[in-house]
């Protein structure tokens, strides 16, 4: 019997990223996730924005530590992430693999944008022009190969109030550039990540993070078996 082109097509694999405010929880849970995909047979990359290449981490030890102006740290963001999607993230969902990604796009929406006051526009369009351009076989969710912007299939969001991850910052570590910034930033930041949230519901996973460290992972593991990333017995 002929088969069409697309039954012997490689589909790739998920595109996962993890937001949050710094201090949300996040990191904590991450490994565990990339974790739990590998033991159910899938090839996962995990890796993270700022950052995931030489020249992203080199950007990241700028965008971390010397100070700049917004729209500096937009373009530098963009840049880092530019060549992390030719280096890595698109070549692995090209070969079938999974990717788990420490923040993406929504982080550069929610910091340089709802944060620092960046324009709208600027971010779409940038957003347009790194992410616009790029082909990889159709997701696990999607039927055809897509020609639209380039972006996660889902989303986690550790959500926490500000002052919740101020505490738990407090002491934890040498604060960065962000991690410095004033209370007022992160209420913006957070209300910059719920925005994106709502407007695109289908892809964003809010994770309750003000809870214990179990009743969290137990989120995790329960939202990603809901939508048949995971299967039951993870
Ligand atoms: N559920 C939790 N309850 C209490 N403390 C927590 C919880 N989860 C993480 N922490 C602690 O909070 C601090 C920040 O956690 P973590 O580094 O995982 O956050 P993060 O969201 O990855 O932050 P960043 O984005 O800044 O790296 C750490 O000291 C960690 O041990
Ligand atoms: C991708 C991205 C990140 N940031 C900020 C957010 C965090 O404060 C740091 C990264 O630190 P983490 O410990 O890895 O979470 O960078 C940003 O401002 N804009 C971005 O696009």
């Amino acid at each position: 019997m002929a088969q069409s082109k697309d039954a012997h097509a490689v589909r790739r694999g998920w595109f996962i990223s993890v937001e949050g405010i710094d201090g949300a929880g996040k990191s904590s849970h991450i490994t565990a996730m990339a974790e739990a995909l590998e033991q159910q047979g899938h090839a996962v990359v995990l890796t993270r924005e700022p950052g995931g290449t030489a020249l992203g981490e080199k950007l990241r030890a700028l965008l971390l530590h010397d100070e700049m102006d917004a729209l500096s740290e937009t373009l530098l963001a963009f840049a880092a992430r530019r060549q992390h999607l030719r280096e890595v993230i698109v070549p692995a969902l090209a070969r079938g693999a999974s990717v788990v990604c420490d923040r993406f796009t929504d982080a550069t929406f929610a910091y340089q944008g709802a944060g620092r006051g960046v324009e709208l526009s600027c971010l779409q369009q940038l957003e347009q022009w790194v992410q616009g351009d790029w082909e990889v076989p159709a997701g696990p969710l999607a039927t055809a190969p897509s020609t639209a912007l380039l972006e996660p299939d889902w989303t986690l969001w550790f959500d926490v109030p500000a002052e919740v991850a101020a505490a738990r910052l407090h002491n934890a570590r040498e604060p960065d550039r962000f991690e410095a910034q004033a209370r007022t930033f992160f209420e913006r930041v957070a209300a910059g990540y719920a925005k994106r949230a709502q407007a695109q519901p289908q892809r964003w996973i809010r994770i309750d993070s003000n809870l214990e460290r179990e009743a969290v992972r137990a989120q995790v593991l329960a939202a990603l078996q809901a939508r048949g990333v995971l299967t039951k017995e993870s």
